[in-house]
């Protein structure tokens, strides 16, 4: 997606945003545009509080002016804007490409709405196309590996779940020191079923679908942008 489309559904989602609003700070390139809008906007005056959901989101916002806190001190949002891989029916989410899904669930779990903001060509009929990250502590990861395949067969799907890589050939690290298993099942039917099955594998942290979160979802399009509600 070009810059000038996420700036376009980032700018969509700022007409969401009020006076005195604790915020969710997504992260990836979509949520960048809307950190860097909104950071344009504080600097003008606006006065509102952000939750960043990686250490990377925080130093964007941090070097805009941004106010930022933690779950610590602020437990309840208003609403998350972040952006998504792909958004499937009901507003289904496959999140976590860029690493930052634990940190964006939590955030996303405390806060009343979430708006993703995205593409067109992230809006999919079934989702899977997008390699599931599974976010896994590193001790047992053969375990934890095989139980994964294993609910994944009992469910009908199969494929590589690769272990993902840093820039220096070593493992992925989250910010909260996991790795991140990208499954290619290619399609997932039920996402529901999966969840509820990784969710029971004590090795699994989190995974990157997000069911019941988003509240809406703005997506641009070429020429127009539209708003999708699960
Ligand atoms: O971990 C990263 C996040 O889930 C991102 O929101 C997601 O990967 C989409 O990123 P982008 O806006 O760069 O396509």
């Amino acid at each position: 997606m070009s810059v000038e489309m996420k700036r376009r559904s980032a700018e969509a989602a700022l007409a969401h945003v009020e006076p005195g609003m604790k915020l969710g700070l997504g992260t990836g390139s979509t949520a960048d545009e809307f950190v860097k809008l909104l950071g344009a906007r504080v600097a003008a005056g606006l006065d509102v509080v952000g939750v960043p959901t990686s250490e990377r989101t925080a130093a964007l916002a941090g070097s805009l002016g941004i106010r930022l806190e933690t779950l610590d001190t602020l437990p309840e949002l208003d609403l998350t804007i972040d952006g998504a891989d792909e958004i499937g029916p009901g507003l289904v989410l496959v999140k976590g490409g860029g690493g930052a899904l634990l940190r964006e669930k939590i955030v996303a779990a405390a806060s009343a709405r979430m708006i993703v903001i995205a593409d067109k060509s992230k809006v999919v009929e079934t989702v899977g196309a997008f390699p599931l990250p599974i976010e896994v502590v590193p001790f047992g990861l053969g375990s934890t590996r095989l139980k994964i395949e294993r609910i994944a067969a009992d469910l009908g799907l199969a494929g590589p779940l690769a272990l993902r890589q840093g820039r220096d050939g070593a493992p992925y690290l989250t910010d909260g020191g996991h790795y991140i298993l990208d499954a290619s099942f290619r399609r997932i039917p039920d996402p529901k079923a999966l969840a509820e099955a990784l969710a029971t594998i004590p090795g699994v942290v989190e995974h990157g679908l997000f069911i019941g979160l988003a509240t809406a979802a703005v997506v641009a399009g070429l020429d127009q942008i539209e708003t999708l509600h699960p």
